[in-house]
């Protein structure tokens, strides 16, 4: 006869079901240089690097707990510096789920001066500063979450935009023109979205193809239904050159296509319909529905261990050249839309290279655009 588990024993089970530790993480530079730990051989996840953290108590914020966890654990004081909200993200360890709510901290040089020789922190764990490169290269074994958090750490402060093919209608070769601009102007290594408004997603692709072999030093975003009017979202553009297909870091989603998808998944089937199987993505959001949809894809993509999303756009933060009759959010609302978002987010919109301090104090991490953002036109 089966024995019944006892009150305490179902307790724990039921616990061990529901039970989900909400942790803050702080991913703490100064420049190139971040700061691990070492979670010692006894805890969860034990013998690995990790980011300095911990749980998050009831009665507090998760930017209490990052300020707190951070000053018991290292000393450091975080309260002046300006802390960017990187993403959430849920992981099943299989014996234990978390959240993760994961912050960028960037320390002053003068704190950096400080505590850049500490090799232990207050609690007698381990602390290194390792190079960005070699952190993201994989050579600090993490725990499997923070996978995640390292691709969101690829992008940089800044993307540039193309322009749409359309803007070179009036020379007698249009795309000759668009490809010789790109690749005079754009700025050595840049992260380049390459968005040509072409309805055609062979000639889309072929243009994209084309600037990627003239400039091999910078890294694209190609878009994932080729910005078209496609109403198909597993339509991509079309590379397969496996010689430039290193330099694709992020297929790009259209908020259009975005909420195609989520109109086109039942909850049961999110898991099962994830889209891109083989880059992260990056998403452009308007509103509070389509942030949730990103969410929502972003979940269910870590959890069938898919490449994350890692980012969205959130746009028009101000007024626009190119959408002259949509009303700007302004800085306030985008801050706002943008604490909703689960993953990193890119200002676009009026925007400027300068801009990316406001962008930082708003909750934002990059500021993307296209005229101010080329060489010709700095
Ligand atoms: N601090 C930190 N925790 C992480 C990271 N990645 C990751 O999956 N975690 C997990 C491991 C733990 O399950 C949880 C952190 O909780 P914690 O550090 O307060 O808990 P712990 O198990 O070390 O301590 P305790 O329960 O023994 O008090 O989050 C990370 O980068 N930093």
């Amino acid at each position: 006869m089966p024995i019944e588990p006892n009150n305490q024993e179902i307790n724990q089970i039921i616990d061990k079901k529901v039970v989900i530790v909400n942790v803050a993480v702080a991913v703490i530079h100064h420049k190139e240089q971040y700061l691990l730990g070492f979670r010692n051989a006894t805890q969860h996840q034990g013998n690995r690097y990790e980011f300095v953290g911990g749980k998050i108590d009831a009665n507090e914020s998760a930017e209490q707990a990052l300020v707190r966890e951070v000053a018991e654990e290292t000393g450091i004081a975080i309260d002046n510096d300006i802390i960017v909200k990187l993403g959430r993200l849920h992981h099943d360890y299989g014996d234990k789920q978390v959240v993760l709510q994961v912050y960028k901290i960037e320390l002053a040089a003068q704190q950096y001066e400080q505590h850049k020789h500490c090799e232990y922190g207050l609690e007698g764990q381990a602390l290194t500063w390792v190079d960005k490169s070699k952190l993201l290269a994989g050579e600090y074994p993490l725990p499997a979450a923070n996978k995640t958090i390292l691709e969101w750490l690829r992008l940089p402060m800044q993307i540039t935009i193309t322009y749409p093919l359309a803007h070179f209608s009036e020379c007698a070769d249009s795309a000759a023109a668009w490809l010789q601009y790109h690749q005079d102007n754009l700025a050595i290594e840049s992260l380049v979205y390459i968005r040509t408004k072409e309805a055609d997603a062979e000639r889309s692709g072929s243009l994209a193809a084309q600037l990627m072999h003239g400039r091999p030093d910078v890294q694209v975003i190609v878009p994932y239904d080729a910005d078209s009017q496609v109403v198909d979202v597993d339509k991509s553009t079309p590379i397969k050159d496996e010689n430039i297909s290193h330099q694709i870091v992020a297929n790009h989603l259209t908020h259009t296509a975005l909420m195609q998808w989520l109109e086109s998944v039942s909850d049961t089937s999110v898991s099962e319909h994830c889209l891109s199987d083989d880059f992260p993505l990056i998403i452009s959001c308007h509103d509070i529905a389509s942030i949730e949809a990103a969410n929502k894809l972003a979940s269910a993509r870590i959890q069938q261990q898919l490449l994350p999303v890692i980012g969205i756009f959130i746009s028009p933060v101000l007024a626009t050249h190119t959408h002259p009759d949509t009303v700007p959010l302004g800085w306030e609302a985008w801050s706002a839309l943008a604490q909703l978002a689960d993953m990193p987010v890119i200002g676009l919109g009026g925007l400027s290279p300068t801009m990316i301090d406001q962008a930082l104090a708003h909750g934002g991490i990059s500021v993307a655009g296209i005229r101010q953002f080329f060489n010709s036109e700095k």
